[in-house]
């Protein structure tokens, strides 16, 4: 099962990257609402409407990935249509762990051929449809004729994806997330898929804050953050 829009968590494993299935566990787990979270920094929370989640690994959960954590997300969202999306991941056992993440942004576009991505030029990507190969992006920003399904690595943290139709830009800043996921099925695997219509990969791009290539390592008692920021801006 696949959660096809909006923004899944993919946590603690990204793809087939690891011994659990695809993307991990974390975006199809029920997640609470922490009422008395860690205090983050006062201007996460000024002038913001915000929601605070929590999730933990049920026993099933740790019989498959044996450690013990506390995932906390902050949602929250500003008068100026600003979206911030903090993840802190705290070991809470006694033995260290890795896991990889990533914010699998499914953007709502005017046509797939009508858009370009900027900020990923001249880096190395794995390219998933070729066995996680690795290649090397050219100096032109990205635009799309066929499926693609890469994962662009230590990229800058701003990524930009342009739609000339509807005249406007989604800008995607990034912390902690050197990695960037882009993704779209194309005709063929739109058909393969259930839960998306033939022709709606015309409508889509993922484009992924992340951490993939290099893992993140926790000790008992560390906590990490990544946060990921979205806006709309209007471009020619
Ligand atoms: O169908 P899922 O599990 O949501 O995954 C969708 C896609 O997610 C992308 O991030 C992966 O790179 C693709 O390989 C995958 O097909």
């Amino acid at each position: 099962m696949a959660v096809r829009g909006g923004i899944p968590i993919c946590f603690p494993q990204f793809g087939n990257r690891g011994i659990l299935e695809q993307h991990g566990f974390a975006r199809n787990r029920m997640w609470i609402i922490d009422e008395n979270p860690p205090p983050l920094h006062p201007n996460d929370s000024k002038g913001k409407s915000f929601v605070d989640l929590l999730f933990t690994p049920s026993e099933e959960d740790l019989k498959r990935w044996n450690h013990s954590f506390e995932f906390r997300l902050r949602v929250a969202l500003d008068f100026d249509g600003y979206l911030t999306m903090i993840s802190r991941v705290r070991n809470i056992n006694c033995k260290p762990f890795s896991f990889s993440i990533a914010y699998h942004t499914y953007f709502s576009i005017s046509d797939i051929s009508e858009v370009r991505v900027e900020g990923l030029e001249t880096l190395d990507y794995l390219d998933n449809l070729q066995q996680k190969e690795r290649f090397t992006e050219q100096g032109d920003a990205l635009t799309f004729e066929s499926e693609i399904d890469r994962v662009y690595l230590s990229s800058e943290d701003v990524i930009a994806v342009l739609d000339h139709e509807k005249k406007q830009t989604f800008v995607i800043r990034k912390e902690g997330l050197p990695d960037v996921v882009v993704w779209n099925p194309w005709e063929k695997k739109s058909r393969a898929i259930a839960d998306l219509g033939d022709e709606e990969y015309k409508q889509m791009l993922c484009v992924d804050g992340a951490a993939i290539e290099n893992p993140i390592n926790l000790k008992p008692g560390e906590e990490w953050t990544g946060r990921l920021e979205l806006s709309v801006v209007a471009s020619t």
